[in-house]
């Protein structure tokens, strides 16, 4: 792809901070280190805007919302007798084109120039300490370098797997028209969501987990989304490897599996985790593995180095765009400041520090039914020597989720660190729990005491007294 300076002088070649990556982290280190009165410069080989904004978050949420919407209205007398068609696939798939802007980045390209933050497109590698070059051209950062490169998907080492012409979340997402049936490797949160949208969509969906599914969450909550899934016609298969792949002339994918089975369909989707976008960028001129997750501090400054930091899913701190967004915020006062002369503020929960990353990471998966998280499982709390004691309720038991849908089923947890007395993980699983899990997030993160919590009243009829649920479970304090 040609250099081309976007906006700002086109001859010039010295900033305070050059950002490598234009996704949703490297704009917001770049526009915080802008708003404290820095100059900086986004070089991006693809698309402003990066993986979210065009094969990821929105794309696929944008599969999922119109399968949730019916599921929504189906599940509440009076207007299911008005929800009686199917879903309008060519509608959805537009919908989808409009949120993705038809792959166009021009709207991203206007906020960075009204941001101050100048472009250039094309793929940068460090070529020194504190120079980044663009084919022909180096740039020089008086300040600071942020590597915001991203991810991307992992392939396993299956034989057959690279030529079956598999598919990745790209193309998951971007999807023309939807296959007629679709294997899926993988457990995860990807796997789970492509699933859901495409078993929505029409498709014969086989899911092949290696262990179990959602394995990164309490256990109830995978379990309910693969009896969901499999409510509605998909085949999940657990405890099971791929062995081998194998496209033939027809056009069909084989997966053959450890136990002997051969799952067959129209597409292989391999959604089995993420790399890092780190193998072409000049990570040896700072003495670190190319191709390896950047080990950073937490102002995001890579270890051993005063100008060269790393934000984002590059880091492998927490693959999320709104935690990426957070070290972003973190990162770019912090590259400020340090310009500035001022002192940092990088202790816990300090300014310039993304302390949260390590306690309270929230996260929706926009199954059905969705699950919401933050912080720990009560299996990992008791991982790390935590004493803690956990209480679950049945959601569909709270008046405001069985007004919300008939026959409501749904669970929540609640973790509780019984040294301090506070929560230090939560979980939710059921249909539209997701508007909720802000609320668990503040509680983790104020560590709001639970004496403290009985004091903040749930309103009537709504879904979050199971808020008051959970209490009453665990007890009231004498
Ligand atoms: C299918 C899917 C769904 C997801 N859904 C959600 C969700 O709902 N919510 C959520 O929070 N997270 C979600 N994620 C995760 C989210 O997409 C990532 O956490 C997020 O995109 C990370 O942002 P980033 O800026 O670090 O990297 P990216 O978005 O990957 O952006 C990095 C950018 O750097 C550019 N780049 C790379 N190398 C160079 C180079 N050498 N020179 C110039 N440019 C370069 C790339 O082209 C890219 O534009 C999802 C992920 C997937 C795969
Ligand atoms: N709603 C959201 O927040 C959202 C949605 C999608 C993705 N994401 C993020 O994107 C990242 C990537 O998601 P993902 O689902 O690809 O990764 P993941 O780590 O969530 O899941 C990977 C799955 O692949 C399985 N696996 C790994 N290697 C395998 C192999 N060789 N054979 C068979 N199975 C194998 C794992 O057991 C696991 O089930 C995640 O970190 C996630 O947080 C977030």
């Amino acid at each position: 792809m040609d250099t081309d300076t976007q906006s700002g002088a086109a001859d010039a070649t010295a900033y305070d901070v050059i950002v490598i990556g234009a996704g949703p982290v490297g704009e917001n280190v770049a526009d915080r280190a802008v708003r404290g009165g820095l100059k900086a410069l986004v070089v991006e080989k693809e698309l402003v805007g990066g993986e979210c904004s065009y094969w990821a978050c929105i794309p696929s949420k944008a599969l999922l919302r119109s399968g949730s919407a019916l599921r929504a209205a189906r599940a509440v007398p009076g207007a299911r007798e008005a929800a009686t068609g199917d879903l309008d696939v060519s509608a959805v798939l537009a919908r989808r084109d409009s949120y993705v802007s038809d792959w166009s980045d021009e709207g991203q390209v206007k906020w960075l120039s009204g941001a101050g933050i100048d472009l250039v497109r094309g793929h940068a590698r460090l070529t020194g300490e504190r120079e980044v070059t663009v084919g022909d051209t180096t740039y020089a950062a008086r300040v600071a370098v942020v590597v915001a490169t991203g991810s991307a998907a992992l392939l396993p080492d299956i034989p057959g797997l690279a030529d079956a012409s598999p598919w990745t979340s790209r193309e998951a997402t971007a999807v023309k028209s939807i296959p007629e049936s679709i294997t899926i490797i993988g457990g995860g949160v990807v796997a789970v969501e492509i699933a859901t949208a495409y078993t929505d969509l029409g498709a014969k969906v086989t899911l092949l987990v290696r262990s179990r599914v959602l394995g990164g969450f309490e256990e109830f909550a995978g379990k309910a989304v693969a009896d969901a899934l499999r409510s509605r016609g998909a085949e999940v298969i657990l405890g099971t490897s791929p062995s081998s792949v194998n496209r033939d002339a027809a056009g069909r994918v084989a997966v053959s599996l450890d136990d002997g089975r051969v799952v067959e369909s129209a597409e292989l989707l391999v959604a089995t985790g993420r790399v890092p976008r780190t193998d072409d960028v000049g990570l040896e001129v700072a003495g670190l593995e190319p191709g390896s997750w950047i080990d950073v501090d937490d102002t995001m400054l890579v270890r051993g180095s005063d100008w060269l930091y790393a934000a984002g899913d590059v880091n492998h701190r927490a693959l999320l765009t709104h935690q990426g967004k957070y070290q972003a915020r973190a990162a770019g006062d912090a590259i400020a400041a340090r310009a500035a002369g001022r002192a940092l503020d990088d202790g816990p929960w300090g300014t310039h520090a993304a302390t949260a990353d390590h306690v309270a990471v929230p996260q929706l998966v926009y199954s059905d039914p969705e699950v919401a998280a933050v912080g720990l499982t009560s299996a990992a709390a008791e991982k790390q020597g935590l004493r803690v004691r956990s209480v679950d309720v049945p959601i569909g038991k709270v008046s405001g989720a069985s007004l919300h849908a008939e026959g409501y089923e749904g669970t929540a947890r609640m973790v509780v660190d019984e040294e301090r007395g506070v929560i230090v993980g939560f979980t939710m699983v059921g249909p539209d729990v997701g508007e909720l899990l802000h609320s668990a997030t503040i509680a983790v993160v104020g560590e709001v005491p639970l004496s403290r919590l009985w004091h903040a009243v749930p309103s009537f009829p709504t879904m979050s007294e199971l808020w008051l649920r959970l209490l009453e479970a665990y007890g009231r304090p004498e």
